[in-house]
C-alpha cells in the first residue's frame, strides 16, 4: 500500500528540527573559540552492536557539523567493570573531555547504573546519572535523555499546545518511556504511560491527543490505535528481513496506515533518530555552560 501523496504532508521530518538545534551548537561552539577550545566529546562503547554503531557514526557526523572534536572510544566486551570506572573517573578529571556518552547496551557483566553514576553529572551529556535524571523530575529539563527530549521537540513542532494535552506514552523504560514522561509532565502535557503490563492498551492510546511510542516492536501501532488526528511519534528502531532476504529498518508504527488517519506521524528513518543526535550536541553545550557556571573552566 502507497502512501496516499495527500496525506505525506502530515510527516513531521526530523531533519529540519535536527538542523535547527545544530546551528544554534554551531554559533554557541564558534563564541566559545572552536572545538579545540571547547573540549572532546567522548563516546565510549562496549563490545560491537550495529544499532549502536550507527548512532555513534552520527554522531561523529554532528560533532564535525558543529565543530565539537569527537573521541570514539570502543573498548573491548573483556573490560572489566573496575577498569571502566577508572576510565571515567580520569575523563572526569580531564580539563580537555567535555562529556562522555555510554552507548547502550553493555556487556552483561558491565553494571550500566553504576558507570552511569561515575560520570559526573557536569559531563553527563546524555543525562543519565541519577542526578541528572532527578533534575527533570525537578522541571530542570534543559539536559535530558537525548530520544525523550527529541520527541518532546518533535510534539512541539506540530504546533500543538502541550498544556493539558493529553498524551499517551508507551513504553516505560529508563532511557526513553520514562524520561519521556517527565519531560512532557515539565510541559503541562497530561501523561499515561502504558508497558507490557498495561491491559487494554487501545483504550488508552485511541484516547490520546499524542501517542509517543517506544516499544521495540514493528509497526506494532496500527491505524486502529490511534485517534483520527493525533500525532504520533514513533521511537522505535527496528530491522526487518524481508522473503527476499533484504532488510529494512522500521518503526513501532505501521506509518503509511496510520498517516491516513493520523495529524502528524514521524517517520522511521527520519524522524526521532537524526532529533537524538542532534539534542546530544545541544546537551554537550549546556555542559559546558554548567561546567563554566561551576568554575571549572577559565
Ligand atoms: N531513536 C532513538 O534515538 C532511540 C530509539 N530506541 C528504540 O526505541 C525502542 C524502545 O527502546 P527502549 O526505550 O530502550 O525500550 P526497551 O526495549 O528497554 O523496552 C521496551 C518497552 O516497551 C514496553 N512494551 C513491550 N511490549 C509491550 C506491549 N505489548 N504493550 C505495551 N508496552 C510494551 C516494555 O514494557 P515492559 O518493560 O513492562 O516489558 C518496555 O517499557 C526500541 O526499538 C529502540 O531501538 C531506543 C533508544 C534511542
Ligand atoms: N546510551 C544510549 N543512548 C541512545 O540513545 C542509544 C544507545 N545508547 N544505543 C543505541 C540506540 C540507537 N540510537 C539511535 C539514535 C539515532 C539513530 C539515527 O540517527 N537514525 C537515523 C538513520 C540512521 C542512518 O541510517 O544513518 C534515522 O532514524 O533517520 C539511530 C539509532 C540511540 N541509541
Amino acid at each position: 500500500m502507497t502512501t496516499d501523496s495527500r496525506n505525506n504532508h502530515r510527516l513531521i521530518h526530523g531533519k529540519v528540527v535536527a538542523d535547527r538545534i545544530l546551528g544554534e551548537v554551531k554559533e554557541y561552539v564558534d563564541a566559545a573559540g572552536g572545538g579545540d577550545k571547547v573540549g572532546r566529546l567522548v563516546s565510549i562503547s562496549i563490545g560491537e552492536n550495529p544499532a549502536v554503531a550507527v548512532y555513534v557514526r552520527n554522531q561523529a557526523r554532528n560533532a564535525a557539523k558543529v565543530g565539537l572534536r569527537f573521541d570514539q572510544q570502543l573498548w573491548g566486551e573483556e573490560v572489566s567493570q573496575e577498569e571502566c570506572k577508572q576510565l571515567i573517573l580520569e575523563m572526569n578529571d580531564d580539563p580537555n573531555v567535555l562529556g562522555v556518552i555510554l552507548q547502550r547496551p553493555l556487556p552483561k557483566h558491565i553494571n550500566v547504573r553504576s558507570l552511569q553514576s561515575a560520570i559526573h553529572p557536569l559531563k553527563d551529556v546524555e543525562g543519565m546519572n541519577p542526578s541528572s535524571i532527578g533534575n527533570i523530575v525537578y522541571s530542570d529539563i534543559a539536559l535530558a535523555p537525548c530520544t525523550a527530549a527529541a520527541s518532546v521537540e518533535l510534539l512541539k513542532e506540530t504546533g500543538l499546545d502541550l498544556k493539558g494535552l493529553e498524551v499517551v506514552m508507551i513504553g516505560h523504560s529508563e532511557i526513553v518511556g520514562k524520561p519521556a514522561a517527565f519531560l512532557l509532565m515539565a510541559e503541562g502535557a497530561t501523561v499515561t504511560v502504558c508497558h507490557h503490563m498495561t491491559r487494554a492498551l487501545a483504550i488508552h492510546s485511541r484516547r490520546a491527543d499524542a501517542l509517543v511510542v517506544a516499544v521495540g516492536k514493528p509497526h506494532f501501532i496500527g491505524p486502529d490505535m490511534i485517534k483520527p488526528g493525533a500525532a504520533v511519534i514513533d521511537i522505535g528502531i527496528n530491522q526487518v528481513t524481508h522473503v527476499d532476504g533484504s532488510t529494512k529498518i522500521v518503526g513501532d508504527v505501521d506509518t503509511d496506515a496510520v498517516l491516513d488517519v493520523a495529524g502528524w506521524v514521524t517517520p522511521v528513518p527520519g524522524g526521532v533518530g537524526p532529533v537524538t543526535v542532534a539534542i546530544l550536541m545541544r546537551n554537550a553545550i549546556v555542559a559546558h555552560q554548567r561546567q563554566k557556571n561551576a568554575g571549572w573552566l577559565d
